[in-house]
């Protein structure tokens, strides 16, 4: 590919920009072969290859990429930068520490909490679901690890999704394992990827499939070993950065609009359903009979 052609070795400033407004800005300089500039915070690395225009954003939030308020509002705003840079056609999200791509929302944020902190909490999850799903780049999903419910619902935004082949790892939106209930949205986003029947029986059984199983019936479009997925997804991106953005963009709006078009229209509708759900004295039983099924598995 050309632009994968284009690398170069210098002494080049690569600018340090960060995800929040409390990290400060600096300038630094390094040997590289490109110039890479840097939107990172503590929870996300981001290194953006100005000759390629990908952006390489890993999830860094131990130890297992769970969805909190605080990860999720860092994760908008580093996606709303890069939305906005022109240097920026391609993002290729995945998971810093390997095993686990993310486990979804975090529960402990929907766990005897307030009413006002699960409709800040859900907005948070809703904005980044809007931001990725209507992102205008081309976005790989590079799921080296298991990505249950909201970890897979990330990976369903993504334009293309390339997974370790090992059969541990699983991705699904098991939400009902949980006694919890997907949102339309989520179930929206799977239907469009695979179907209305594979969804309906994923989503009531609340599956989770292991990478073989998932590629079969296209939940995943690619396997490739545990090392290979990062230059795998990096070249699935040149091939896709060879299409004209502006024709590939608007094919994209016009596939997904009618979707995101349905929670823009009923967010705070959408949230007051959220609040009134989760507070319910029986979802809180389960959520919390879950996470002690978690512990004790660990034991
Ligand atoms: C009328 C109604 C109509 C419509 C509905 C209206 C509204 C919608 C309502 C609700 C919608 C909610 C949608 C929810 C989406 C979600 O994403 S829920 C989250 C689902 N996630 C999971 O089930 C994952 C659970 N975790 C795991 O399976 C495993 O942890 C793992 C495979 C990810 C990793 O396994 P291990 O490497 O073995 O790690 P451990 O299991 O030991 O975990 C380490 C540590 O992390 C804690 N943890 C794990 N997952 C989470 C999580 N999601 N949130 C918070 N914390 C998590 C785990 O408990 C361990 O903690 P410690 O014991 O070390 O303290």
């Amino acid at each position: 590919m050309a632009a994968l052609g284009a690398l170069r070795s210098c002494w080049a400033p690569a600018r340090l920009l960060t995800g929040s407004a409390h990290h400060s800005n600096r300038l630094v300089l390094c040997q590289q072969t490109s110039i890479k500039r840097h939107f990172s915070n503590n929870k996300i690395l981001v290194e953006l290859d100005e000759a390629t225009g990908v952006a390489v954003m890993k999830m860094k939030n131990p130890p297992v990429n769970s969805l909190s308020l605080d990860f999720l509002t860092e994760f908008s705003i580093t996606l709303e930068k890069l939305e906005m840079d022109r240097g920026c056609r391609g993002l290729i999200l995945t998971s810093a520490s390997p095993k686990i791509f993310s486990a979804g929302l975090d529960i402990m944020e929907m766990c005897g909490k307030s009413a006002e902190h699960y409709g800040e909490f859900w907005r948070a999850v809703q904005e980044m679901w809007l931001k990725l799903y209507g992102s205008n780049m081309v976005t790989i999903a590079a799921i080296n690890g298991s990505s249950p419910a909201g970890g897979c619902l990330m990976a369903l935004c993504c334009d293309y999704r390339i997974m370790a082949d090992n059969p541990k790892y699983a991705i699904g939106l098991n939400e009902t394992q949980l006694g919890i209930v997907a949102p339309f949205w989520f179930k929206d986003t799977m239907s469009n990827v695979v179907g209305n029947r594979v969804t309906e029986q994923a989503l009531q059984l609340g599956q989770m499939f292991p990478a073989p199983e998932a590629l079969k019936f296209g939940l995943v479009d690619q396997l490739v070993p545990e090392e290979k997925v990062q230059s795998t997804a990096a070249s699935v991106m040149a091939q896709w950065l060879t299409v004209p953005d502006h024709a590939r963009q608007i094919t994209k709006s016009m596939m997904r609009k009618q979707t995101t078009d349905k929670l823009v229209n009923n967010r705070e509708a959408d949230i007051k359903n959220f609040v009134s759900f989760i507070t319910r004295d029986s979802i809180q039983k389960s959520l919390q009979v879950y996470m002690e099924r978690l512990r004790q598995r660990k034991q």
